[in-house]
């Protein structure tokens, strides 16, 4: 279990992570979400003591950082892959960390089977690709077999395969009772990962809760209806008390509505329908609705067209917001109106429900 209370880091003016207060707990995945900037990898920084809190306090099963010994035992984290030494091969990187920590040489083995590093284990690590980076840096982080782990986007540069496999050792680690920490800008794969979710904006708490009622509180779900008898359709929902609202196409979307119950009234009135399906909100619009006052850096489209804030974006088309999380984000009060911020794209979420 970690244990946040009042977390508070500053740099300078700039108010990082602002009175955190959760817990992480056991035999889940915790899913660790913000907008650019909004303090994550600071709060996972002091969470391993490497930031000091500027007030507040991080507790490792109950413990300070620094009370913890041979501490890769209580924790083990991805946060930065490239923190390996480049001139060392990848045994030898795990040999230095196991040394250091009591650890047996043989876990080295072992974990670089996990990992699927072990026909390179003896290739030096400056070598590596950024999957095989990753890789490394999740075996560091397994190593002391701990009770509680953390990563830092840790499907960064991972092939689909790459992905899938660190999903299920993920999900696999949690179902055996460990403490599970993730933080991951891919919407999409987040929401296949995680059981909860903590979401920050600004460094302060926006949601501690489970990811079906974070989606569910945070976007709309409905029902579309697509038929060659429209008006007919139209009047036969007016008259059993729906709301449709028409959309491109000649689509009707009724919310707060079950498929079952339009199917029936449908086939009721003997009205044909050629779609009726149920649109489930994406855990990448729920995010950008509930985030969207808090997104320090907005795109722009081009010269002179801006693209709408996430959150507003969220509310109508999908596709438009998604679109807005890739390059070419701009501070919106930057000293330097030309200068843009490179940022991790967020891939499209996998539902189509606005
Ligand atoms: N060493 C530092 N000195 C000054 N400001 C910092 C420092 N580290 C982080 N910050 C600022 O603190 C805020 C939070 O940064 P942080 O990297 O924790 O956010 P993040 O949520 O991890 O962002 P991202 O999703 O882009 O990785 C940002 O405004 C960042 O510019």
């Amino acid at each position: 279990m970690i244990e946040l209370e009042g977390l508070t880091k500053r740099f300078g003016s700039k108010v990082a992570v602002d009175q955190l207060t959760f817990q992480v707990r056991p035999g889940v995945v915790t899913g660790f979400l913000g907008p650019n900037g909004a303090g994550k990898s600071t709060t996972m920084r002091m969470m391993l003591d490497l930031d000091n809190p500027t007030s507040g306090t991080v507790r490792i099963d109950g413990k300070h950082y620094n009370e913890l010994q041979e501490p890769l035992k209580y924790i083990g984290a991805l946060l930065d892959a490239k923190s390996m030494h480049g001139g060392r091969s990848a045994y030898n990187n795990l040999l230095c960390l196991a040394q250091s920590n009591r650890i047996p040489r043989s876990r080295v083995d072992e974990v670089l089977n996990t990992v699927g590093l072990s026909a390179v284990a003896k290739k030096k690590s400056k070598g590596f690709s950024l999957g095989m980076g990753q890789r490394l840096g999740i075996a560091s982080a397994l190593l002391g077999d701990p009770e509680i782990l953390m990563f830092d986007e840790p499907v960064n540069g991972l092939d689909p395969e790459g992905i899938h496999w660190i999903r299920n050792l993920m999900k696999a680690l949690a179902a055996e009772g460990r403490t599970i920490f993730v933080s991951s800008h891919l919407m999409s794969e987040m929401a296949l990962t995680a059981d909860h979710l903590i979401v920050i904006g600004q460094g302060r708490l926006l949601a501690d809760t489970s990811m079906a009622d974070f989606i569910h509180e945070n976007s709309r779900s409905y029902v579309r209806l697509r038929s060659p008898q429209q008006e007919r359709l139209r009047d036969v929902l007016h008259q059993e008390g729906f709301t449709a609202v028409e959309a491109e196409g000649g689509v009707l979307e009724i919310d707060g509505a079950t498929t079952e119950a339009l199917g029936e009234l449908a086939a009721r009135h003997q009205v044909v329908l050629h779609e009726l399906s149920a649109q489930r909100a994406s855990l990448e619009e729920a995010f950008m609705q509930m985030t969207a006052g808090s997104v320090e850096y907005h795109a722009h489209s081009g010269p002179g067209g801006a693209l709408p804030a996430p959150g507003a974006a969220a509310a109508g088309a999908a596709g438009a917001a998604g679109a807005g999380w890739g390059e070419g984000w701009n501070k919106p009060d930057s000293a330097d109106p030309g200068s843009t911020t490179g940022t991790e794209g967020t891939t499209g979420s996998t539902n189509e429900g606005a």
